[in-house]
């Protein structure tokens, strides 16, 4: 099972968007507080549209929450990473891939970023860029998975 954790995401299109993926593949969804906007918002249900209502979330009060009882694989996405995140083996659909991505504004914590040191995965970018969206970065390391899982259960 493939799931998608967003550390205290600030932009509710984004997260609208990443709604609408997950529900379009069966991912579950894990947001950890406190959000940058509020469930109902409007730019939210707009940009993940009809959907968010098919869509399989979790709430957390904190990261340390999640870790506790997450069972599985855990992937932290960091431009700061120094493997990359497809050449990582996501294929057994036995077990759980949890894609941990950062705030639109700061990333991941630092003491996050340094206790995962290994399990850090960086999608490439030019040298003299800051950093990709967020919801892009999800649609991207998600549909890798998805795809060394030979697209299981989708059409
Ligand atoms: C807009 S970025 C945050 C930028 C922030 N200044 C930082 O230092 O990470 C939001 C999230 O998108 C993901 N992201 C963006 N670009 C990435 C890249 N090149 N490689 C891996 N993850 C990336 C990461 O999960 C990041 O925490």
């Amino acid at each position: 099972m493939n799931h998608i954790v967003l550390f205290q995401p600030d932009i509710p299109q984004n997260t609208g968007n990443i709604g609408r993926t997950c529900a379009a593949t069966k991912t579950k969804l894990h947001l950890i507080k406190p959000l940058g906007f509020e469930i109902t918002d409007k730019h939210l249900k707009r940009a993940g549209m009809d959907y968010w209502y098919q869509l399989d979330v979790t709430y957390y009060d904190s990261i340390e929450e999640f870790l506790e009882q997450a069972d599985g694989m855990l992937y932290f996405i960091s431009k700061f990473g120094e493997n990359y995140y497809h050449e990582e083996d996501y294929s057994n659909t036995e077990e759980n891939h949890y894609f941990i991505f950062g705030k639109e504004t700061a990333g991941l914590p630092d003491y996050i970023k340094e206790k995962y040191k290994d399990r850090l995965m960086r999608i490439p970018m030019h040298k003299d860029f800051r950093s990709l969206n967020l919801a892009n970065t999800v649609a991207m390391v998600l549909y890798e998975a998805i795809r060394q899982q030979g697209f299981k259960g989708l059409i």
